[in-house]
């Protein structure tokens, strides 16, 4: 079977196979190996903040003070909330992300490579649309990752 995201086409002119990224619209002549690349994504976040992090401040708190590791256990204990289903994701990041974003329920929109920090942009892409990240640090602080589209 072809990897995630492709199609596979027959040229209306040549008559010859080609291969379709559903995502971007992009064909190409070679078949795919890999997944096809989404180009952009869109995902949600959950970002806990701590005294270390490049701007320990937040719409929630004037100066955070969270050690790391308070901080690395306030974002494990909200995943075993979501995954619990005790909670939802929306509810936590509206409440508690340290991040403008949580006015959006966490959304972030829209974003392609090269916007977000590295780690981030690294696991958001690797997510499938709907999973839920592991605890993901960047120099922001700690997050957790839903991938929506
Ligand atoms: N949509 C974009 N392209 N916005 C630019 C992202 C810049 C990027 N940000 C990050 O990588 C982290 C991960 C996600 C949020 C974020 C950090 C910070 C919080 O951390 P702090 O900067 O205080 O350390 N929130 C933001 O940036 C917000 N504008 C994200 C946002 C909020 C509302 C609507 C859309 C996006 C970076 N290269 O620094």
């Amino acid at each position: 079977p072809l990897p995630e995201g492709w199609e596979m086409r027959t040229s209306r002119s040549t008559g010859m196979t080609y291969f379709l990224n559903t995502y971007t619209k992009k064909s190409q002549w070679e078949r795919p190996e890999a997944p096809a690349d989404p180009g952009e994504i869109r995902c949600s976040h959950i970002l806990v903040k701590h005294s270390e992090s490049r701007r320990p401040s937040s719409w929630r708190e004037e100066t955070i003070t969270r050690t790391k590791e308070e901080a690395l256990d306030t974002i494990k204990s909200y995943r075993k909330q979501i995954v619990g289903n005790d909670t939802t994701f929306v509810d936590l990041a509206t409440k508690y992300s340290d991040c403008s974003s949580a006015k959006r329920g966490g959304d972030l929109g829209l974003f392609g490579r090269g916007q977000m920090q590295p780690a981030f942009e690294e696991e958001a892409f690797k997510l499938k649309v709907g999973q839920l990240s592991k605890p993901v640090e960047t120099d922001s602080g700690y997050h957790l990752i839903f991938r929506t589209v």
